[in-house]
């Protein structure tokens, strides 16, 4: 998927979130962006979610604007800071009631992905009440995963993962990008940008500045 930001701007009352940023992500690539905090990275993945409206400018999703000619992106994963999960259920409930929705994925494509990103079964049986901080993020990004998406926007993944899962969140991404997945990730943790991510962005008070 081919994701392309045309002179996007987000103003918030008087505040300018976003500053006119034009930029093409490309299908296959995994894109970090980095920047301090509040520079504008959860905003513009927001933008290319469908979530926020830009103030001017145009989101373009293989060549058919948001807002326009489609609401969200077809074939999207997205998670933002702070996923909230229904907490009396399991964490494999939360996702096969979601899979209901678009009926795209099975029970066995949602068990696969929570083995692929490190969820165990004990841990995918168990209610997202007593999940942990790591669990939690393990379930907001094997729901971003399991319907297969062509684009995935990722807020923070490996915060809060341990080594071990870090190491086979990367590996896992880094495998979508191979099948051409176009992959946008918003990370402070260097390691992510150096060796993950193929291409980084640099954020600043909501513009890009390399
Ligand atoms: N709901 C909102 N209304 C108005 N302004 C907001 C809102 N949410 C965020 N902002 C502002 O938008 C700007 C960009 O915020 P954003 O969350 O995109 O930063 P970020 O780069 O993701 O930061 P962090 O590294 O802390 O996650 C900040 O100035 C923030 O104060």
């Amino acid at each position: 998927m081919t994701v392309k930001l045309v002179n996007v701007s987000k103003k918030i009352r008087k505040n300018v979130i976003l500053n006119n940023i034009s930029y093409q992500f490309d299908k296959g690539k995994i894109y970090g962006l980095a920047g301090r905090n509040g520079s504008g990275k959860t905003m513009l993945i927001r933008a290319i979610a469908g979530l926020l409206i830009p103030s001017s400018g145009k989101v373009i999703i293989d060549g058919e604007v948001l807002h326009n000619q489609i609401d969200f992106p077809k074939s999207m994963g997205v998670t933002i800071e702070n996923t909230e999960f229904p907490k009396d259920l399991t964490g494999l409930q939360n996702l096969v009631a979601l899979s209901k929705i678009k009926h795209q994925a099975t029970v066995n494509d949602i068990k696969s992905t929570f083995q692929r990103i490190g969820l165990s079964e004990p841990e995918w049986n168990t209610k997202v009440a007593k999940y942990s901080l790591g669990m939690r993020q393990k379930l907001s990004i094997a729901q971003a995963l399991f319907e297969k998406p062509n684009l995935l926007l990722l807020d923070e993944p490996t915060n809060g993962l341990d080594q071990e899962s870090t190491t086979r969140l990367r590996q896992t991404l880094k495998a979508e990008a191979e099948h051409g997945s176009t992959i946008v990730l918003a990370s402070h943790n260097k390691d992510d940008l150096n060796f993950l991510c193929d291409i980084v962005v640099r954020i600043d008070h909501g513009s890009i500045v390399g």
